[in-house]
């Protein structure tokens, strides 16, 4: 049986509603759950491979987007928050009960502060959020176990949904995180 990428990419994408408005995203525990509110869709949602984005049991990819910080309010149980990994450049803010990662927020000079990294797939409104736009950090399962004999029909999967795959960023936000270093640089 082919490996679950995700579960809202395995039997294709549903696509996003126009000037969607946002809605509540909820950890995974029985009660007392950490609520945020979104007061926006997101932007750039994608597959991610790397070893540090939350993935839901089984699957072999996070599916993650951005949104602007001031769209975003811890609205109930903040007190069961913990940051995952203070030193990473994403501030992955997780249920310490339950182990989702509510939202990842940017600190230190970044081209992408301001822009928190969220899971639709937490909302208890499914439908209407941006569908995922491309997959990102593909070969980086290889370094979490997937066999790179794999591959091949990882990409091809992703492909037959309409996903283009990259090992980095998509080139657009490859190329603003590029403009962003080359302008503290002074070189653009
Ligand atoms: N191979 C590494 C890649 C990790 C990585 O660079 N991840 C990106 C994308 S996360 C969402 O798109 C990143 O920006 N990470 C910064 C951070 O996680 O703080 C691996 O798999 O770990
Ligand atoms: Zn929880
Ligand atoms: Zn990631």
């Amino acid at each position: 049986m082919a490996p679950s990428l995700h579960p809202l990419i395995d039997n294709g994408l549903t696509k996003g509603q126009a000037d969607f408005p946002g809605g509540k995203l909820y950890c995974h525990c029985p009660s007392n759950k950490v609520e945020v509110t979104l007061g926006s869709d997101v932007l750039h949602n994608h597959a991610c491979g790397c070893s540090k984005c939350w993935k839901p049991a089984g699957a072999l990819f996070s599916v993650v987007g951005v949104i602007p910080v001031d769209k975003v309010k811890v609205t109930a149980n903040a007190d069961k928050l913990h940051i995952v990994d203070s030193s990473a450049a994403i501030q992955r803010n997780a249920c310490s009960q339950c182990g989702v990662h509510l939202y990842g927020r940017i600190e230190n000079d970044h081209p992408f502060k301001g822009l928190d990294f969220v899971h639709v797939e937490l909302s208890d409104t499914p439908k209407g959020w941006q569908e995922p736009q491309f997959a990102a950090f593909v070969s980086s399962i290889i370094e979490q176990g997937f066999q790179p004999e794999g591959m091949d029909e990882v990409r091809a999967k992703f492909r037959s949904v309409g996903l283009e795959t990259y090992d980095a960023l998509s080139p657009p936000l490859m190329d603003a995180i590029a403009t962003w270093t080359g302008k503290r640089a002074g070189k653009l």
